[in-house]
This record gives structure tokens, C-alpha cells and sequence, in this order.
């Protein structure tokens, strides 16, 4: 597990390691500045043409420094000194002074000639942008960027990307390497940061773990090796050892995501997968998956919502040990009823899918219903139905939304996108580092569904089936994109690569 923070949780770490333990910041300046030169050395050679772009903040101050190191060294280095002298901060003015001692070429950026450059440190803006970049800044960015230098890294962060919700301020350098202190930030794991981070390097220049104590709100990622968080299948048990999973899904002729959740759910390690759907799905369903049990409802009876209905589900809940409500469930009336019933009748973990997560949408009063076993896990646009939002005004802050629907409800909601977020109902933040975009096909998502349903049945609480399942899910995506390439992926081969994750449990 790696710890994520915000840029404003990376200042109160900053804080607590200077004012609290009493590390210098000048100390930790130097230690972040070798740290950069480090990959830099990796990258060039001393005929190389290095241009370290400077702001005035702490950003600049590590910029100075690095310019320093690297002249030492002797590479051909210049900084660019983008703000005014005498408005840096103070550890900024302190390396402005050592670097004119030692003879750094340093030039106010009115003065620079632009040429041709090999590298460039983008050391203009760190954790403190804090609005749109305009005017004069803007400018030298836009020219820096012109002058098109071969290669990038960035000091902390890529200039112009908000260190907490990965948006463009504007605009912003693309670096091939970010290297930076401490924690990831979260703007280098959020689109569009991610994309502009290129190859993210975490220096550890002296942070102490304990000053992480200093933060609120947790943010995680899970990272391989992780697979040994899913619990073990003892020697001594049986098939009822290893949960009952009922998987609510399926009208007429929609057995397919009913079939992709089951058999995810079985591959995790389900001891039992039962599937409540119509009777038409029977067949089939059993021929592609004879291991699950099949229930069957009418649908004129669930539309009536009749006490044959009613207690015939009633039957299934109390079955079940984790639920899963809403893949190819389609769009008919009684599909509410169905919802509705199994959230007042079952106890047991709820994970709320596709078309279940329709019915909220367009019954919102069923929210009322919302116990904190729920686990809903909406896409994009299910999002938007469900909050009233734009997708557009979402994806500006995917943290952020998905926090706000998990709290308001007191429930865990795993938000998918290219990265999914998993705000947890214990309040600690999911944030997925794997997958792909061959992921991006239809059946993806029952799958997931299944694999979550799978890691409840095995005893996970919510909160860790959630973040954990979605980590699988993400990992299988990378191990068939190994496999098929980025175009081929069927959602049916991520279960199939579910035995390949779970295998790299080291125990
Ligand atoms: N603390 C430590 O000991 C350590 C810190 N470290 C380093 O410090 C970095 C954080 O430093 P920082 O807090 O000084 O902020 P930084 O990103 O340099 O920029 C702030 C300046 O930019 C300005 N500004 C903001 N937005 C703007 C805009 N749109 N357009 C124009 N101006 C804008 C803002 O102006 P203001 O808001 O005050 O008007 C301010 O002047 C961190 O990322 C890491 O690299 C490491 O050395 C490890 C030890
Ligand atoms: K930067």
C-alpha cells in the first residue's frame, strides 16, 4: 500500500517535519535537489544544454539548488529566474545567493535568449499553484514550451497541475520525469496530471512516517504485492465457508452480465454463486456457467409486486451472505420493485450496479434505504444520473464527487473511471493505479462487480472488498493487455487472469 496526499497535506507534512521535528527546510531542500539531479544524470551529458525554469516560491528555491549541483558537476546549466529577485521566498533568496557565489549562470528571464535546450527542470510552480496561470507567467511558459526542449522533468510536480485534483490551471509542462518528495501527490494520479507527469519518481528526502499523522482525511493506492490483503482459503472448510453470493441480474435476454459478475465472483473465491433472474435466462446461464445455482422470478409478478414475489426474495436475501443488485437488469418497470425489495430485506452487503444504480437514479426517494453495507460502484455518466451533475463537472473533481455521494449516504462509492476512486465508507480514499484503457469495453464493470462480491464472500468488510476488488480488476486488465495488446480485451479474459493476481500472494 503507497500513501497518496494533497499538495495542501504535503505543506501541513512540511510543516510538522520543520516546526515540529525541527528538520531545516533548508536541509530538506538539498536533500530534494540531489534527489532531482539524480534522474537528471540519468538522462543527459555534459554537452547537454540544461535550462532550469525558476519561480519564486520553495519550487524555485529546489530549482536554484539544482541548477548549483548540476553547474558544479560540470553541466552546461542555466537558470531562468522567472519572477522578480526580490519577492522569493526566504530559502529561495538564501540558494539565489549561494548559486551566485559559486558562479551559476543565472538570468532574469527578460534577458534570456531562447535557443535550443536538451533538458529542461521545470522548477516554476510546486504544491503552492493555487490559481490559473496568466500575464507574464503564462507567457514564458507558452515560449518555454515553443522553444521545445527534448526532454522535461519536474521538480515536485509538472508547473500548471493542481497538486490535489490533477486539472490544468491554465496551462502546464509535460514532463517525461516528475520527481517528487516524500508522497505521491494526487494531481500526478488524476487525469489530466497523470498524463502529463510521464514517469513518476518518489524521492524520500527525510519526511518522517509519523508526520503523516498530521493528515485528516487518508489517501491510498495499492500497488503488487498487495494481493496478499485478500484473505486465505483455509484447508479445513467448505463450500459455505466462503460466502454465498446472490447475484440479482439479468432480464430477457440480458444473461450476459449476470454471467460476467458470477463467474468474477467465483474466480475470486466465492464458495457459492446463485443467480436471480427470468425464467428465460435459464438455459443459458446454465450451459455457460453450470457451477451457479439459478432462482427464477416473473417479471409480471415483480411489476405487481405480489406477496409470492415479495416472499419468494425474501427467501433469497436471507440466503445470502453479499448481494449484488443491477447488471443487465435493463430498464422495465419492476426492476424498482426488485431494488426496493432487496434493499428492505436484506442485511448483508449490497453491491449496487448498473441498472440497480438506473432505478436509484430515477426513484431517488429508495436512497432513504441506504444502510452502510451499500457499496454502489456508478460510472461516469451513471454518476451524473444519480447526482444531477454533468459528467463534465465530475471528472473536474472525481475525488470530490464520489466523497460527497459516500458521505452523504454513509455508504462506500467506488466512482469508475480511467482512474477509479473508491471513497470508502471509513473515509479513507481509494485511488487506483492499475488497469488500462483496453479496459474500457462493455462487461468491464460486471466483472468488477463480481470480483468485489467475491472478496465480501471471503470476509473483506466493504470498505477493503471495495478498494481491493477494484485493484484486482485493474491488475487482471494489465496482465491480458500484456497478453492481447491494448485492443483485444474481452471483459470474460479479465476473469480468467483473476488466478494470476491472486497467486502473487506471497504467504
Ligand atoms: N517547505 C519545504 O521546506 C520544502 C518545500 N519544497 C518545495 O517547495 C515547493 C512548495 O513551495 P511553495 O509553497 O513556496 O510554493 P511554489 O509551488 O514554489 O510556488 C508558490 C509561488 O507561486 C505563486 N503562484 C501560485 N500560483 C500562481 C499562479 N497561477 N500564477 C502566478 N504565481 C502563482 C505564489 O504566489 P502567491 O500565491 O503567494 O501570490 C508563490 O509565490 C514544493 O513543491 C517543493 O518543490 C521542497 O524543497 C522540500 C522542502
Ligand atoms: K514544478
Amino acid at each position: 500500500m503507497r500513501y497518496l496526499v494533497t499538495g495542501d497535506q504535503m505543506k501541513e507534512v512540511d510543516h510538522y517535519t520543520i516546526d515540529t521535528i525541527g528538520i531545516p527546510s533548508l536541509v530538506l531542500m538539498e536533500r530534494a535537489a540531489l534527489a532531482v539531479v539524480c534522474e537528471i544524470e540519468k538522462l543527459v551529458n555534459k554537452k547537454s544544454r540544461i535550462w532550469v525554469l525558476c519561480g519564486n516560491g520553495n519550487n524555485g528555491g529546489d530549482g536554484i539548488a539544482i541548477a548549483r549541483m548540476l553547474h558544479l558537476k560540470g553541466y552546461r546549466t542555466t537558470a531562468i529566474l522567472a519572477g522578480k529577485r526580490e519577492s522569493a521566498t526566504r530559502e529561495t533568496m538564501i540558494q539565489l545567493e549561494i548559486a551566485k557565489k559559486v558562479g551559476v549562470d543565472l538570468v532574469d528571464y527578460p534577458d534570456f535568449t531562447f535557443g535550443e535546450c536538451d533538458l529542461l527542470v521545470d522548477a516554476l510552480f510546486g504544491l503552492g499553484l493555487n490559481r490559473e496561470v496568466l500575464g507574464s507567467y503564462r507567457e514564458i511558459m507558452d515560449q518555454v514550451i515553443a522553444s521545445g526542449p527534448a526532454l522535461t522533468v519536474a521538480v515536485d510536480i509538472p508547473s500548471g497541475i493542481h497538486s490535489g485534483s490533477g486539472q490544468i490551471m491554465g496551462i502546464a509542462f509535460r514532463a517525461d520525469v516528475t520527481v517528487t518528495f516524500g508522497w505521491e501527490k494526487l494531481g500526478t494520479m488524476l487525469y489530466p496530471g497523470k498524463e502529463y507527469s510521464g514517469t513518476v519518481v518518489v524521492a524520500e528526502i527525510g519526511f518522517p512516517e509519523q508526520s503523516l499523522s498530521t493528515i485528516k482525511s487518508e489517501f491510498f493506492t495499492f500497488e503488487p504485492g498487495d494481493a496478499n490483503k485478500v484473505p486465505l482459503r483455509p484447508a479445513y472448510s467448505n463450500k459455505g465457508s466462503f460466502g454465498k453470493v446472490l447475484v440479482v441480474a439479468g432480464s430477457r435476454n440480458m444473461s450476459g452480465a449476470a454471467y460476467l459478475s458470477s463467474l468474477a465472483a467465483y474466480r475470486t473465491g466465492a464458495g457459492l454463486v446463485k443467480i436471480f433472474t427470468v425464467e428465460e435466462n435459464r438455459t443459458i446461464l446454465q450451459s455457460e456457467l453450470p457451477e451457479a445455482i439459478i432462482a427464477t422470478y416473473d417479471p409480471k409478478e415483480a411489476d405487481a409486486s405480489t406477496e409470492a414475489f415479495k416472499e419468494l426474495l425474501g427467501k433469497q436475501c436471507e440466503w445470502a451472505s453479499v448481494i449484488v443488485l443491477g447488471p443487465g437488469l435493463g430498464r422495465e418497470s419492476y426492476v424498482k420493485n426488485l431494488v426496493e425489495e432487496v434493499l428492505t430485506n436484506a442485511y448483508v452487503p449490497i453491491i449496487l450496479d448498473a441498472d440497480g444504480l438506473g432505478a436509484i437514479a430515477d426513484n431517488p426517494d429508495l436512497t432513504g434505504y441506504f444502510t452502510e453495507n451499500i457499496i454502489v460502484t456508478p460510472h461516469l455518466g451513471e454518476m451524473a444520473r444519480l447526482t444531477g451533475s454533468s459528467v463534465e463537472a465530475i471528472k473536474k473533481n472525481l475525488i470530490a464527487a464520489a466523497r460527497e455521494y459516500a458521505d452523504r449516504f454513509g455508504i462506500t462509492c467506488v466512482l469508475k473511471d480511467a482512474v477509479t476512486i473508491g471513497a470508502l465508507k471509513d473515509q479513507r480514499t481509494y485511488v487506483n493505479s492499475s488497469g488500462n484503457s483496453s479496459m474500457a469495453k462493455a462487461g468491464a464493470g460486471d466483472v468488477l462487480t463480481g470480483i468485489i462480491a467475491g472478496l465480501l464472500a471471503l470476509g473483506l468488510e466493504e470498505s477493503d472488498a471495495a478498494a481491493l476488488g477494484v485493484w484486482l480488476h485493474g491488475r487482471a486488465g494489465d496482465v491480458v493487455q500484456e497478453k492481447y495488446g491494448g485492443y483485444s480485451l474481452l471483459a470474460s479474459q479479465l476473469t480468467e487472469e483473476i488466478h494470476t493476481i491472486l497467486q502473487e500472494q506471497t504467504r
